[in-house]
C-alpha cells in the first residue's frame, strides 16, 4: 500500500494551550482513516492543518512525494478537501448550486466554461441529488442534501484526500447512514483517500479501514479497525468502548453487526 499522506511531528499551540502535541501519522492511498477522540482532542485541528488551514507550529505535512509549506500553491489546496459539521459553511446561500460548483470548477481550471453545464450535472448525479436542482439555493434542500452538495462541491476540483470533519453529527441518523453509504461509495468509485473525524464509535466502525485515537493533543493508538475494536490497545481506547452503549445497526459494507 502506497502512503498518500505523511504528517510528521506536527504541534499547534494556542497561547500556552497545546492542541497538537508532536503528532505523526500517515494515510495510506485509498484508504479511510477514522479518527476518534473526546471532545477538545484535537481532531479539528489536524483536520484543519492538513487542510491547510492552520499553519502548525512545527511539524510538517508531506503530500505524496511534496512537502507543503507555509503557502501552499492553488494544486496543492485542490488536492486536499474539507467538509465540515455544517454545509453552511462551504456553501454560499446567496449562490445557486449551479454557481456554487461553477465557481469552483472555474477557479481551479477543471473545465473550460462550456463544460461546467455538464460537469455540474455529473457531480449532483455522483451525491444523488436530481439535476434539475442547480438553479435552487441551498436553503431549499434538506440538511442531508445540503451536506451531499457540499460533498458535491468538494469532488468537483478532483481531490485525492478528503477530510470529512464530522459530517454527519447534524443528521438524523437515517440520513447518516446514506451519508456513510455515500463517502463509501465513492471512495471505492473515485479512490479517494479519507480523513474521516467522528466522536460516534458506531460511523467509525461504519467507515473506517484504520482507526486512530487522539487524546489531549496526541495520537495514542492507531491501529486496523478490526484490531482497534476487538483488542484496543490502550486503556483509554478500552474505556472509549466500553462507555459506547448503544451502536446503531447497519447494513454497510464492513459495517456494525
Ligand atoms: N482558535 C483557537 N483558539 C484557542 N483555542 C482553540 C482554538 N481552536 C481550538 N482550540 C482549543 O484546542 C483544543 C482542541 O480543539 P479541537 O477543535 O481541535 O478539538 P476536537 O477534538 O476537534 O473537539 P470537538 O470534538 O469538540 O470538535 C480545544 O481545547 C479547543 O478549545
Amino acid at each position: 500500500m502506497k502512503t498518500a499522506l505523511r504528517i510528521e511531528n506536527l504541534s499547534v499551540h494556542y497561547g500556552k494551550f497545546t492542541a497538537l502535541d508532536n503528532v505523526s501519522l500517515e494515510l495510506q492511498q485509498h484508504t479511510t482513516l477514522g479518527l476518534v477522540g473526546e471532545s477538545g482532542s484535537g481532531k479539528s485541528t489536524l483536520a484543519r492543518v492538513i487542510a491547510g488551514l492552520i499553519t502548525p507550529d512545527e511539524g510538517q505535512v508531506v503530500l505524496g512525494s511534496q512537502t507543503l509549506g507555509k503557502k501552499r500553491s492553488r494544486e496543492q489546496h485542490k488536492m486536499i478537501q474539507m467538509i465540515f459539521q455544517n454545509p453552511d459553511s462551504s456553501l454560499n446561500p446567496k449562490h445557486t448550486i449551479r454557481q456554487i460548483l461553477a465557481e469552483a470548477l472555474l477557479f481551479h481550471k477543471i473545465v473550460e466554461r462550456s463544460g461546467v453545464d455538464k460537469r455540474c450535472k455529473e457531480l449532483l448525479a455522483r451525491v444523488h441529488i436530481d439535476e434539475r436542482s442547480l438553479d435552487r439555493y441551498p436553503h431549499e434542500f434538506s440538511g442531508g442534501q445540503r451536506q451531499r452538495i457540499a460533498i458535491a462541491r468538494a469532488l468537483s476540483v478532483e481531490p485525492s484526500i478528503l477530510i470529512a470533519d464530522e459530517p454527519t453529527s447534524a443528521l438524523d441518523v437515517s440520513v447518516q447512514l446514506s451519508v456513510l453509504e455515500l463517502f463509501n461509495h465513492l471512495k471505492s468509485e473515485l479512490n479517494l483517500t479519507l480523513l474521516f473525524i467522528s466522536h460516534d464509535l458506531g460511523v467509525i466502525n461504519a467507515i473506517s479501514d484504520t482507526v486512530a485515537v487522539m487524546r489531549h493533543g496526541k495520537v495514542l493508538e492507531i491501529n486496523p479497525k478490526e484490531q482497534f475494536f476487538t483488542h484496543p490497545e490502550t486503556s483509554y481506547s478500552r474505556e472509549l468502548l466500553a462507555a459506547v452503549t448503544r451502536m446503531p445497526t447497519s447494513n454497510i459494507e464492513g459495517g456494525i453487526s
